[in-house]
């Protein structure tokens, strides 16, 4: 009930109307601002009255509503707006799989539940050929990324040190690499993501985006990049997207590249144990349900990067739930 009224309040737009009121709200001016029957007041009450108790607003002793730090998280244009995730987490495009449990693990193939509940076909392919999944993640993915790219350039530039080329595989619509860019212009970057998310995207002199497929081939750089990609696939084909990355980056004998990836690892983490934890197994159990993928504990990760032929790594918790890590041929 959470999550399904902060969705409705998300879709009618109530933190932007409040927002936009430019001071607290009366129940009767947000029901003016609606596109609703005023006969329907009573609900908008009682929505309101849920998601003041769960926190997402302050309701006043005149009876007026606020926004909270939370709802402000949920202001569409926001820099770091959490309105598209939850749009899209609550999409019957990604809350179909969870009814497809029974069928997907009576079948001995390793599909996602997703692929059980979408024919065969996964959530790549359905983002490739509807505009609508597509957009509304790329809106999450970015929004995202300014928040980590904000930490690490303010907090980890170490990373950049010594490094004149970046690649970031399965960079979606160069977020990241933008941002980087901003912070260090003297630097050369290429994104590596699927053709259907680089239509209509620009380059610049030192900005390229390349349309390709990661495990076929990934351009040359210094340094790779990859933000929130292995935790969607399972150990096999994580160890073929390393060794393509090791393939990219200079070896040892020739200075030594790096492997820079952000991604969870289970158990590490910044902030309160109990919700931190309780994230992380959020996250496992989503990326189970929507590509067959996981999270994973450091034991696992070295695994996966001693498999591909790296020989040391190094993990700073740095973004809340996630991790930098830096790996080395
Ligand atoms: C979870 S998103 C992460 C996007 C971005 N790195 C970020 O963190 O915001 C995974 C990205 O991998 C891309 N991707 C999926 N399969 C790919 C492939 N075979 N080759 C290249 N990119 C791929 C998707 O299009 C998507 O942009
Ligand atoms: O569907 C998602 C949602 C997220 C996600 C969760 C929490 C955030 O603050 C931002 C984004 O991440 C995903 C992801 O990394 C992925 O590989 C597939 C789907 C999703």
């Amino acid at each position: 009930m959470k999550s399904i009224s902060l969705k409705s309040a998300i879709q009618l737009g109530i933190p932007d109307i409040i927002h936009n009121h430019g001071k607290p709200i009366k129940l009767s001016e947000l029901v003016d601002a609606l596109p609703m029957s005023k006969s329907k007041s009573h609900y908008i009450y009682r929505l309101m009255r849920i998601l003041v108790h769960s926190e997402f607003f302050i309701k006043d002793e005149e009876e007026r509503y606020w926004l909270t730090p939370a709802s402000r998280l949920l202001l569409k244009e926001g820099h770091f707006t959490v309105a598209p995730l939850v749009l899209l987490i609550l999409d019957p495009i990604l809350t179909k799989p969870w009814d497809h449990t029974m069928e997907w693990l009576a079948d001995d193939r390793p599909v996602s539940p997703f692929e059980t509940a979408n024919g065969g076909t996964n959530f790549w392919e359905v983002a490739g050929r509807e505009p609508r999944v597509s957009n509304l993640f790329n809106e999450v993915m970015s929004s995202d990324t300014r928040l980590v790219a904000r930490v690490l350039i303010d907090d980890c530039k170490h990373v950049f040190d010594g490094i004149e080329s970046v690649v970031d595989v399965g960079g979606n619509t160069g977020t990241l690499a933008k941002a980087i860019l901003d912070a260090f212009p003297k630097l050369k970057c290429i994104v590596l993501d699927l053709p259907h998310n680089l239509v209509g995207l620009e380059g610049s002199n030192n900005l390229t985006f390349v349309g390709g497929d990661m495990f076929e081939a990934i351009p040359c750089g210094d340094a790779v990049f990859l933000k929130w990609i292995l935790h969607d696939w399972n150990d096999e084909d994580c160890v073929k997207i390393l060794k393509k990355c090791k393939d990219a980056i200079p070896d040892k004998d020739k200075g030594g590249g790096k492997l820079i990836i952000i991604d969870m690892v289970m158990n590490i983490y910044e902030g309160d144990d109990n919700k931190a934890m309780e994230d992380q197994l959020f996250f496992d159990m989503a990326m189970m349900a929507y590509l067959n993928g996981k999270e994973r504990s450091e034991k696992e990760w070295v695994k996966l990067f001693f498999d591909a032929g790296f020989t040391n790594y190094k993990i700073t918790p740095a973004f809340g739930v996630r991790s930098l890590i830096e790996v080395y041929p």
